[in-house]
């Protein structure tokens, strides 16, 4: 069983590096819940009375998705439990959450990772983090067009979505909890170029193999080709 996530500020491409992944593998890919997330656009709306309860929705959310994937088949996941606690802590460093909120969101945070020790694999195989610029963050965020999101909804959003991409920096330096590897987002489109696509495929089947964590059966055949072909 090989248990993949996908980690990446907003807009980096990781539902879609997902869906072209575990097409590629022959593996089941897990999503968050975003589009019909209830609190996304309330957050987005009033962040100050908001950021609570979207963390502690997707805590919720993830919680869920991650203990079927890390005991089920071999799976890819869109983003890791691991990145809550960089959003939780970056909005609560800007204001939007009070120390009883981030003590109480802490101690329930260690909880579930208690939780998760007792599950047949307890972290993920391989961690591909998806590094992009400022600027093709926002190029992607435009693309995909969520209102909530668009720097014309909230010009503050441009030093968030800065701050974001400092955050996640220090996040990927020091993160340990499995092999880990950076795909440069800026360089490969991998949903717009189909020798991106090969390409980025390629460097984590590499990866895969180098962990020894390629799954079992798995060839370059027929069905890894039209995942190249097709994309998500
Ligand atoms: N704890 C959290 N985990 C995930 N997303 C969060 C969290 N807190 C806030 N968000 C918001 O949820 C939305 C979804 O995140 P994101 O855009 O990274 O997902 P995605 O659509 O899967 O991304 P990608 O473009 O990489 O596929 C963003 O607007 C983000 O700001």
């Amino acid at each position: 069983m090989t248990v993949i996530v996908l980690s990446g500020p907003v807009g980096a491409g990781k539902s879609s590096l997902t869906a072209i992944l575990s097409k590629y593998l022959g593996t089941k890919p897990f999503y968050e819940s975003v589009d019909d997330n209830p609190v996304l656009p309330l957050f987005y709306k009033d962040p100050l009375k908001y950021t609570y309860l979207l963390q502690l929705f997707f805590l919720n959310t993830r919680f869920h998705s991650i203990k079927k994937a890390l005991s089920d088949d071999n799976n890819v996941l869109d983003r890791s439990i691991y990145e809550d606690s960089l959003f939780f802590h970056m909005n609560a460093d800007i204001g939007r959450a009070n120390d009883l909120e981030v003590q109480t969101y802490e101690e329930l945070l260690e909880n579930m990772m208690k939780e998760l020790e007792r599950m047949p694999k307890r972290h993920p195989d391989l961690l591909v983090h998806i590094n992009v610029s400022y600027e093709t963050m926002i190029r992607r965020i435009q693309k995909r067009g969520r209102s909530y999101e668009q720097l014309s909804f909230d010009p503050t959003l441009e030093d968030y979505y800065k701050r974001m991409l400092r955050y996640y920096e220090k996040w990927y330096d020091d993160y340990d909890y499995s092999p880990k590897m950076m795909i440069d987002g800026d360089h490969y489109d991998f949903m717009a170029s189909e020798s991106d696509r090969t390409e980025v495929l390629d460097q984590i089947t590499q990866k895969l193999k180098q962990v020894g964590k390629l799954p079992k059966n798995w060839q370059a055949g027929e069905i890894a080709r039209k995942a190249i072909e097709i994309g998500q």
